[in-house]
């Protein structure tokens, strides 16, 4: 089994014409874009957990009914020290490196004295972000990567840093109608303060700075203090609605004195973030408008959570869907040592991921007594009770169990909306199928198959959409039986039968998320 999660993947820059079986829709024109861990071991060197490895990004090409598979390592610093040095010598999420490439020890020592905050890695490999016409990798920390997204080469390093004050940002950003991307990232002890601080990069740049970036026209939105200089909470992603912006502080937190010191002490920085099970999640919803927290201080119990599946507003309430964890053991359960043969044995999670709805209320009544529910939405069984001090304890509906990796019709973000595609992990890591769960009648269909590990559904929707699932869903299967080819699936979203496989003779890596870029989207001068 630690041959799927921990074999380093060669790449395949030119494109390889997969073997369709099945039927297109001539309409599907474009690429699948998608980013993940490929490289787990350099020289004699191993990475520990596998959020770690090189960023392979990969492609699927749809033309004219045919289908063309390219992937190519991001030639990031972290990658080429690395190679250059044929060992690891970047530090990564659980593995820390020593020495430092670039600088000698000494240099690093007073490096880390003189800033808090250490140089992080740009090994961007969780998502692609689009600003305007430009792709890029992303990670977590304050580096992106501009890649070319026909021939996945790689481009300009971008540091966030130098057009908004974060240490941190989240892959998962949003996008407006207009095509503005939205994001939050940290602010860690800057001039004595740790903040939450939101950002927009516009679509579009003025027509004569046309040869600019739209990183250049980054405007910070508004900020949300964090309730701790030294312990910032983490988070991987947050939500929107119409008016509100949705960040949920959750007590699973960076704790800043010992990212400060993990290189002395000889610890990784997964090592500096802790669940604090006996602390509260604040859910915070800033107002677009006036570009604050609403006053009323709202919390449920303590949770981890990685991924927003969608939020929006309803008479007066605001619906926040989330795939969450009772503990963090998801991080744990990805140290490459549990990934092995006796996978099965070693990551029985503690806690499997769940699907759970929180309603918020808005204009709610303010003389209501202490102890009533202020949802009054018919549709939920979630609660929001009203306490003596005047703060509100939301307790969740739970949608469904076992879903990971949640994408829905992108046209339905900060909307009401039904279906949640995602994949089905129950026990283990290990995806082993495909999942549509209406939200509404919490009915499921799936697509499953033997020896076949899914990523990632992405949605495309069809070009006549009357309906939210009027369109195709797009997902990268790696086989467990060699004997067995990798494909590219496409399922009808309405009915989840397959409608077309394009099989490619690859090491395909199993990776962690992306993009669909329509044909239209796609500026062939760069081709
Ligand atoms: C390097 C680095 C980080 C990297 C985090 C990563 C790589 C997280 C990946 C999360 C995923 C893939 C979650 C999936 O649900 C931190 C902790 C932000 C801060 C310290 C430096
Ligand atoms: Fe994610």
């Amino acid at each position: 089994m630690d041959v799927i999660f921990g074999r380093n993947k060669e790449e395949h820059p030119e494109p390889i014409k997969a073997e369709v079986k099945g039927e297109l829709p001539c309409w599907l024109q474009g690429i699948l874009l998608r980013n993940g861990p490929g490289m787990h071991t350099v020289g004699e060197t191993k990475y520990n957990h596998w959020f770690d490895g090189l960023a392979l990004v990969h492609s699927f090409t749809f033309k004219n009914g045919e289908v063309y598979y390219r992937s190519k390592y991001l030639r990031s610093d972290t990658y080429n020290c690395n190679i250059e040095a044929n060992r690891i010598v970047v530090s990564e999420f659980g593995t820390m490196a020593y020495p430092d490439p670039c600088k000698n020890l000494f240099a690093k020592a007073f490096c880390y004295l003189s800033h808090t905050i250490p140089e992080f890695t740009d090994n961007c490999l969780i998502n692609i972000m689009k600003t305007g016409e430009d792709y890029y990798a992303t990670s977590e920390t304050n580096f992106i990567r501009k890649i070319n997204p026909h021939t996945l080469e790689t481009l300009e390093k971008v540091d966030y840093n130098k057009y908004v004050a974060v240490n941190l940002a989240t892959s998962h950003p949003h996008y407006d109608s207009a095509g503005n991307v939205l994001n939050m990232g940290t602010s860690i002890v800057d001039k004595g303060k740790t903040k939450y601080v939101i950002f927009k990069i516009p679509s579009s740049v003025p027509e004569k700075e046309k040869k600019k970036s739209c990183l250049k026209h980054l405007e910070v939105l508004c900020s949300i203090p964090s309730q701790s200089l030294l312990h910032p909470s983490y988070y991987h992603s947050f939500g929107v609605t119409e008016n509100y912006i949705i960040f949920i502080e959750q007590p699973f937190k960076l704790d800043i004195l010992k990212l400060a010191t993990a290189y002395f002490r000889g610890v990784n920085w997964a090592s500096c973030l802790s669940f604090h099970k006996e602390d509260k999640t604040w859910i915070h919803l800033i107002d677009k408008k006036t570009k604050k927290d609403i006053s009323t201080k709202i919390y449920t119990d303590a949770m981890v959570l990685f991924h927003h599946v969608n939020a929006y507003e309803e008479d007066g309430h605001v619906v926040i869907d989330v795939i969450s964890y009772p503990d963090n053991s998801l991080y744990q359960m990805f140290y490459l040592k549990n990934l092995n043969e006796d996978l099965e044995k070693n990551t029985k999670l503690t806690s499997i991921p769940a699907c759970k709805r929180f309603v918020v209320p808005l204009g709610f009544d303010k003389d209501a007594e202490v102890g009533t529910n202020l949802v009054k939405l018919p549709s939920t069984t979630a609660t929001a009770l009203k306490e003596k001090d005047g703060n509100i304890y939301c307790q969740p509906e739970m949608l469904c169990e076992g879903i990971e990796l949640p994408r829905i019709n992108y046209d339905y973000n900060g909307k009401k909306y039904r279906y949640i595609y995602a994949t089905e992990v129950r026990w283990s890591p290990v995806p082993t199928k495909i999942a549509k769960v209406d939200v509404l009648t919490k009915k499921k269909l799936s697509w499953e198959e033997e020896h076949c590990w899914p990523a990632e559904p992405v949605f495309v929707p069809s070009p006549d959409l009357k309906e939210e699932d009027d369109g195709l869903i797009l997902s990268s299967i790696v086989t467990s039986d060699p004997r067995k080819a990798p494909f590219l699936l496409v399922l009808d979203a309405k009915t989840f039968t397959e409608m077309a496989r394009a099989s490619v003779n690859v090491d395909l890596h199993l990776d962690l998320h992306g993009v669909f870029i329509p044909e239209k989207d796609l500026n062939t001068e760069r081709e």
